[in-house]
């Protein structure tokens, strides 16, 4: 079952040259209860501005928002009561990337700070706070104040704080871009326990994908207020359709990284690179000798790696093959019948052309 549904959702903003912003164009998007929902794109792409929506912090100019069951928004108009719309919005939580936490309170006070209006007396507040501590690992801390604290252990603050009304949905707007790699992936982990332990439904806008492979169910790539693709994560990996999304599965992080660091020369006539993206269940470890073998083009290995996507192993391979203009059509005829997804780039990292 849905539990947030957008259609035809627009926000436009106008900017002080009297030019109106398309920030939000046309989106649809229907999350299922229960699941992660990545949202990925370059910065500007408009990402937070449409998960704003969701709980009308932005009002959308045209479109119609459901969220848990009630219409918001029909037509661009807004149906909801503001009332009933604070109520609503306390089954939505919301994290951010600098936590937005209250320095002058102690961490345990953060937390109950949320609890304010939910009819509990005081010591139950508190109770509820250490639990909630609890569920985040930071019981220890509740007495700290937030500046104590480790960006990491600030943003499971925060998550308490975003879980105090046992919300059905959190929104996490880039928790994890200022946090090292130990601590992204901390957090990761945490929503993903809180996903299956409370079965919230989470919405997780993102620019790394690496976040969103390792946690999410689904996810849409965004460019200039579009949703370019979405799809279960799987396929946008194995079977990336747009550039957009070859280029963020593909020429992404890693990848990038390891071709800037070999400042490869410029590539000659016969060189080609490709990312492969492979499922290692139903491709043979031995393609890079298979293709020396059978097609007899010259591959060299630039970089390699197997990550896990919902426990299926997947592997990447960044390869430079050397070959004529024939075989290399016979090494991608090859790939492509072996269920290799095949993305050219250029020395760079840069989907290629
Ligand atoms: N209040 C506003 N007034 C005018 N333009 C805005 C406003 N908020 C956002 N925009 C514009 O809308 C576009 C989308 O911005 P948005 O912040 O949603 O993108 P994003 O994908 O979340 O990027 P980032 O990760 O950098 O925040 C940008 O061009 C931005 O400048």
């Amino acid at each position: 079952m849905a539990i947030i549904e957008l259609k035809h959702v627009n926000v436009d903003f106008a900017n002080h040259t009297d030019k109106t912003v398309h920030a939000v164009h046309d989106v649809n998007l229907s999350i299922e209860k229960g699941t992660i929902f990545g949202i990925v794109g370059f910065s500007g792409a408009g990402k937070s501005t449409l998960v704003r929506t969701i709980n009308l912090l932005q009002k959308p100019t045209a479109g119609t928002i459901k969220v848990n069951g009630t219409e918001f928004i029909k037509d661009g108009q807004q149906i909801i009561t503001n009332k009933n719309l604070q109520i609503a919005r306390r089954k939505i939580g919301m994290i951010f990337q600098n936590f937005n936490l209250l320095n002058e309170i102690t961490v345990i006070e953060n937390v109950a700070f949320a609890l304010k209006h939910s009819g509990l007396k005081e010591k139950e507040i508190n109770a509820k706070a250490l639990q909630l501590l609890e569920l985040v690992d930071l019981k220890d801390k509740a007495n700290f104040y937030p500046i104590q604290l480790s960006g990491g252990q600030q943003q499971r603050v925060a998550i308490a704080r975003a879980l105090a009304n046992e919300p059905d949905i959190l929104i996490s707007d880039e928790a994890t871009s200022a946090l090292d790699p130990q601590n992204t992936q901390q957090i990761l982990s945490l929503l993903k326990k809180l996903q299956q332990e409370l079965n919230l439904t989470i919405v997780l806008i993102t620019h790394e994908m690496a976040a969103v492979k390792q946690i999410c169910d689904q996810v849409a790539l965004m460019q200039l207020g579009e949703i370019v693709e979405q799809g279960n994560l799987h396929d946008i990996v194995l079977r990336p359709q747009s550039d957009l999304a070859k280029s963020f599965v593909g020429g992404s992080g890693a990848v990038i990284n390891t071709l800037k660091s070999l400042k490869l020369a410029e590539l000659k006539d016969n060189e080609v690179i490709y990312q492969l993206v492979y499922s290692m269940a139903n491709v043979t470890k031995t393609i890079v000798i298979d293709l020396y073998h059978e097609i007899g083009v010259e591959v060299s290995m630039l970089y390699g790696n197997v990550e896990l996507l919902d426990g299926e192993p997947i592997g990447t391979l960044l390869v430079l093959v050397k070959g004529n203009p024939t075989k290399q059509e016979a090494t991608l005829k090859f790939l492509k019948e072996a269920n290799v997804t095949v993305t050219r780039l250029d020395e760079k990292g840069n989907l290629y052309g």
